[in-house]
């Protein structure tokens, strides 16, 4: 049997772990392989560039790459692979992820990065993109997906509590 596409989550630092974590527990939710890293353009750009370059021979289908500040790392790695990248927005203390989602956002035409929200949401439906994405050829997943849908649906009250 093929071997289950997965997905990579990379961060630019621990600092973000917190906030790409959402990403990872809605994968594992939907019983989606992950492959979780710190990988960063600036810190550890070799690291970076062996992953990119390896991603496609690993098995990796998406990548979710989530960094804060001068967010580089999402275009960065969209630049060395034709796998889709996602980028998430971590919010920065300085300028509170303003700076990250331009960063990420404003890419030439070319080099695609999927921009998330900033934050904790943004990593959350990053992982549920990455899902869709994956869905497409894989119908148990598909089932998944719409049962969780289905399930935050029913969850929403039609009225407020008094
Ligand atoms: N934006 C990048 C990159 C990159 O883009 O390569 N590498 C680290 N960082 C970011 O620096 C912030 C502060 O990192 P520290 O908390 O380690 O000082 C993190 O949000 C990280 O994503």
């Amino acid at each position: 049997m093929a071997e289950q596409a997965k997905v990579a989550i990379v961060m630019g630092s621990q600092s973000d772990w917190p906030t790409m974590k959402h990403c990872a527990d809605i994968l594992e939710e939907l019983e989606v392989a992950v492959d979780v890293r710190i990988v960063s353009a600036h810190r550890t750009p070799d690291r970076m560039y062996d992953f990119a370059r390896a991603a496609e021979g690993e098995g990796i289908a998406v990548i979710v790459a989530g960094a804060g500040g001068a967010a580089h790392l999402p275009g960065m790695i969209a630049a060395l692979t034709h796998l889709p990248v996602l980028g998430v927005p971590v919010q920065s203390r300085a300028l509170s992820g303003q700076d990250s989602l331009l960063s990420i956002v404003q890419m030439p035409a070319g080099v695609p990065v999927g921009t998330l929200a900033i934050g904790e949401a943004g990593a959350t439906n990053a992982g549920l993109l990455a899902a869709s994405i994956l869905a497409g050829s894989d119908a148990a997943l598909t089932g998944r997906l719409k049962t969780w849908r289905q399930a935050r649906s029913d969850a929403v009250a039609e009225r407020p509590e008094e």
